[in-house]
C-alpha cells in the first residue's frame, strides 16, 4: 500500500454497540476510556434498556483504525461492558450500493401492466421505430447518463480495476441527481483495451442521452473521448479532464482576485501531466496564462526532449517558454501559483516558502492532497484542495451535474469548448467581491445556485454555437 493510501484511512467514525451493565459500570467510565484512547465520542443512542443493562451504540470519530483497535481492546478489558458490534458508518452508508432504481408510476393492475409492458409497449416501440427521434421523449434516455469507468485511475488510487471503481461510480450518480436531478447510472468496464471501452460505449449508447466518462487513466483516456466524440451524436465528456478544467479555471479566477494579480503575469506550476493536468493547463493557457510548466516523475517538461507519450510532446512544445528544468522543489521557486493533480503529499512547506508572495496552492489530489491546508494556512494566500472536509473545495462535482443538465435540457450533441467555459465563468459568478476571502474563493457543492446558473449558462452557449437539438421554452 502506498503512503497515499494508508493515510486513506484517516478521520473514520465508527459505531460501537455496547451491552452495559450500569450497576458494574458508570457510562462516564466508558466515555473517559474511548477519549484516552483517542476516540471523539459524538453521538449515543439509546437501543435498548431493560432493568441494569442498557445497550447503546456510540458514534466515535477517530483519526485512522489504530485508534479503532486501542478503543476496541480498551473497551473489551472494561469490567461490565460486553461489544456487541464494531461498525464504520461509511461502509454501513456503502452496505447494498448506494442507488436503487424507482418507478414513475405503479403497476397495480391488468390494465397498467398492458400499459407500460406487453400489449401496448409494442405500439410505443413501433413510433420509435418509425422516428428515432422519439428515443428521447418516450424512453429515459432524455434524462440519463452513463457514468463510465475501466478502474484505471480512480481518484488517486490508481488501476484499482473496475470493481473496486464502483463505489466512486455510483457516488458520481448520486450527485447527479442530487444537484441537477439527472438519472445516472454506473457502468464499470472489465476491459482496459481502448478499442474494446469504445465499442462498448458506442453499443451502449442508445440508453443514455450523455456519457460521462470517468477515472479512465491518460493518455488511453484522450484516444477514448476523442473517438466517442466523434462517433456518437451524444455529449461526452471526460469528467476528470473537462470538469477538473472547468472548475479549477473559476477558482483560479477568483483566487487571484483576492491576492490582486492578473492571469498573463503569473506563473503557474502544475504537478501530475495525466488526465486533469493536461486540461488544467489547456484552459489556463487558453485564458491568458504565459509561464505554465508541468512537472510530472521525472521533472518539469522541456521541450526538445522525447516523450513516448503524444501529449507530453504536446505539452512541452507548448508551455515551459524558459525551457526551466528540474524537480518540482527546483521549479516551484517563485511561481505564484501550485497546481496539483498528482499524488498525496508531493508538496513541503518549505516549497511554499519558497513561492511568489501570495502564493495560490490548489492541492487537489484525492483523497490525499499534496499537502495538507493545515501545514500552509499561515503562509498561503489561499490554499484549496478536492475534498470535502475542508474550505475551499475545488472539485469536478462543482461541475458535472449541472454542466449535463444542460447538455440533456437543449438534447446537445456534443459539450464543446463555449460550453465549459460558460460553466467556469458561471461558477466563478456566484461569489461576489464582499463575500470573497481566504477560505470562500468557490461556492460550496451545496450552494444551490450553481447547478441552475451553470445549466442556464451551458444551453445558452449550445444554442450560440449551434450544437442544440432543441430549444427549451425558456429561450424560445
Ligand atoms: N479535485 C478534483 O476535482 C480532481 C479531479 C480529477 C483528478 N483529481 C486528482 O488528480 C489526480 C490525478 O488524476 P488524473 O485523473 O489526472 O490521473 P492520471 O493517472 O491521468 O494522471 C496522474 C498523473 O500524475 C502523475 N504522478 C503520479 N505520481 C507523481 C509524482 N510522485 N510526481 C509527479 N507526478 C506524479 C502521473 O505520472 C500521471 O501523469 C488524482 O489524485 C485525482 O484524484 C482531482
Ligand atoms: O472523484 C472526485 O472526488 C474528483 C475526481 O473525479 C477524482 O478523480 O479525484
Ligand atoms: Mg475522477
Amino acid at each position: 500500500m502506498s503512503e497515499g493510501n494508508k493515510q486513506l484511512i484517516t478521520g473514520k467514525s465508527i459505531i460501537l454497540r455496547l451491552e452495559i451493565d450500569t450497576n458494574r459500570i458508570r457510562f462516564s467510565d466508558i466515555v473517559s476510556a474511548i477519549a484516552d484512547e483517542g476516540g471523539d465520542l459524538v453521538a449515543i443512542d439509546v437501543i435498548q434498556t431493560k432493568q441494569e443493562l442498557s445497550i447503546r451504540d456510540l458514534t466515535v470519530n477517530v483519526a485512522d483504525t489504530l485508534f479503532t483497535s486501542k478503543i476496541v481492546d480498551k473497551i473489551k478489558e472494561l469490567d461490565g461492558v460486553a461489544l456487541v458490534n464494531v461498525s464504520d458508518r461509511t461502509f454501513l452508508l456503502h452496505l447494498g450500493g448506494k442507488i436503487e432504481t424507482k418507478l414513475k408510476s405503479p403497476i397495480q393492475n391488468r390494465d397498467d401492466l398492458s400499459r407500460v409492458y406487453t400489449p401496448d409497449v409494442a405500439r410505443v416501440c413501433l413510433a420509435i421505430k418509425e422516428d428515432p427521434r422519439k428515443a428521447y421523449s418516450l424512453t429515459i434516455k432524455r434524462n440519463t447518463v452513463a457514468v463510465v469507468s475501466d478502474g484505471t485511475a480512480v481518484l488517486g488510487l490508481g488501476n484499482i480495476g473496475p470493481y473496486a471503481a464502483m463505489p466512486v461510480m455510483e457516488g458520481k450518480a448520486m450527485l447527479f441527481k442530487q444537484f441537477a436531478d439527472v438519472d445516472a447510472f454506473p457502468v464499470c468496464l472489465d476491459t482496459q483495451d481502448t478499442e474494446e471501452i469504445i465499442r462498448t460505449i458506442k453499443a451502449i449508447a442508445p440508453a443514455f442521452g450523455g456519457i460521462n466518462l470517468e477515472d479512465i487513466a491518460s493518455p488511453r483516456c484522450f484516444e477514448i473521448e476523442e473517438r466517442l466524440k466523434r462517433e456518437l451524436d451524444i455529449p461526452v465528456f471526460h469528467d476528470d479532464q473537462h470538469g477538473t478544467a472547468v472548475v479549477l479555471y473559476a477558482g483560479l479566477i477568483s483566487a487571484l482576485k483576492l491576492v490582486g494579480k492578473s492571469i498573463d503575469s503569473i506563473k503557474v506550476v502544475v504537478c501530475g501531466i495525466g488526465a486533469a493536468g493536461i486540461a488544467c493547463s489547456k484552459i489556463l493557457l487558453a485564458a491568458g496564462v504565459k509561464e505554465l510548466i508541468g512537472v510530472d516523475r521525472d521533472g518539469a517538461l522541456v521541450s526538445g526532449r522525447n516523450y513516448d507519450n503524444p501529449m507530453w510532446a504536446w505539452y512541452a512544445e507548448n508551455t515551459n517558454p524558459n525551457k526551466t528544468t528540474g524537480s518540482l522543489q527546483e521549479v516551484l521557486a517563485g511561481a505564484d501559483v501550485f497546481i496539483g493533480v498528482s499524488a498525496a503529499g508531493l508538496l513541503k512547506r518549505e516549497d511554499v516558502l519558497s513561492m511568489a508572495a501570495d502564493p495560490i496552492v490548489f492541492a487537489m489530489a484525492n483523497p490525499n492532497p499534496e499537502i495538507r491546508p493545515e501545514e500552509i494556512e499561515d503562509i498561503a494566500a489561499v490554499v484549496a484542495t478536492g475534498r470535502s472536509d475542508y474550505p475551499n473545495q475545488i472539485n469536478n462535482v462543482l461541475c458535472f451535474p449541472g454542466i449535463f443538465r444542460g447538455a440533456l435540457d437543449c438534447r446537445a450533441t456534443d459539450i464543446n469548448e463555449e460550453m465549459k467555459l460558460a460553466a467556469a465563468e458561471a461558477i466563478a459568478s456566484v461569489i461576489t467581491d464582499e463575500e470573497r476571502n481566504k477560505l470562500y474563493v468557490i461556492p460550496s457543492a451545496f450552494n444551490q445556485k450553481v447547478a441552475k446558473l451553470i445549466r442556464d449558462r451551458v444551453v445558452e452557449a449550445a444554442i450560440r454555437t449551434g450544437v442544440a437539438r432543441r430549444i427549451p421554452r425558456e429561450y424560445r
